[in-house]
Parts: structure tokens; C-alpha cells; sequence
């Protein structure tokens, strides 16, 4: 099972994500979109890389806005993954 992270490297690993919040063991970012296709077409493009990374976000789509929220279910907290694909998803327009 993955390495819970401590405060402090969750602090900095969460410094070098642009737009990502840590709240509840969860990075968390809301994405707003020109309307409900392209967020489903966004939401689209995250299935790649999480079934690569086998680590999935949980999303909450609302008409043009997708919320997204990274954790590691497993461990009960943020690890590793969480920040590296919270990373990938940050290159995804
Ligand atoms: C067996 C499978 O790899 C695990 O259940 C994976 C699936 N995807 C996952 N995604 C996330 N975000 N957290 C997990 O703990 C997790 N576990």
C-alpha cells in the first residue's frame, strides 16, 4: 500500500500544483467549462491516465463545472499518486 505523506511534504508537493486546494486528505481543483459537452469531453480525456496510473479521481460534474478530488482511498490520506496524477490532470485542457 502506498506512504502516507507527511504535513510537511504535502505542503510542498501542493505548493508546486497551481490551482489545487488541500482540504479533508484530499486535493481538490474545480475546472469551469464553455458548457456541459466540453466538461464531459475533459472529463473524457482523465480515463487514460487514471486507469494508467491505476488511481482514479472523483468527480462531480454540475452542467459546466467538473469538480475533481484526489485521494488515496486505500491508505486513508494523501500519498505520492494523489500528486502525481493530480500533476497529469493539471496538463489537461
Ligand atoms: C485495486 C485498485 O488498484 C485499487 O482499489 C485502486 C483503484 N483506484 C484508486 N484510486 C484512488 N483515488 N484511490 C485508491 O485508493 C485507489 N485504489
Amino acid at each position: 500500500m502506498a506512504q502516507l505523506l507527511t504535513e510537511k511534504e504535502i505542503e510542498t508537493q501542493a505548493s508546486l500544483l497551481s490551482g489545487w486546494t488541500v482540504a479533508d486528505k484530499k486535493l481538490e481543483i474545480t475546472r469551469k467549462f464553455q458548457d456541459f459537452i466540453q466538461a464531459i469531453e475533459f472529463v473524457n480525456k482523465l480515463v487514460e491516465p487514471s486507469e494508467s496510473a491505476g488511481h482514479h479521481p472523483d468527480i462531480e460534474i454540475s452542467y459546466n463545472r467538473v469538480k475533481i478530488q484526489v485521494t488515496t482511498h486505500d491508505a486513508g490520506g494523501l500519498t505520492q499518486k494523489d500528486f502525481d496524477l493530480a500533476a497529469v490532470i493539471s496538463q489537461i485542457n
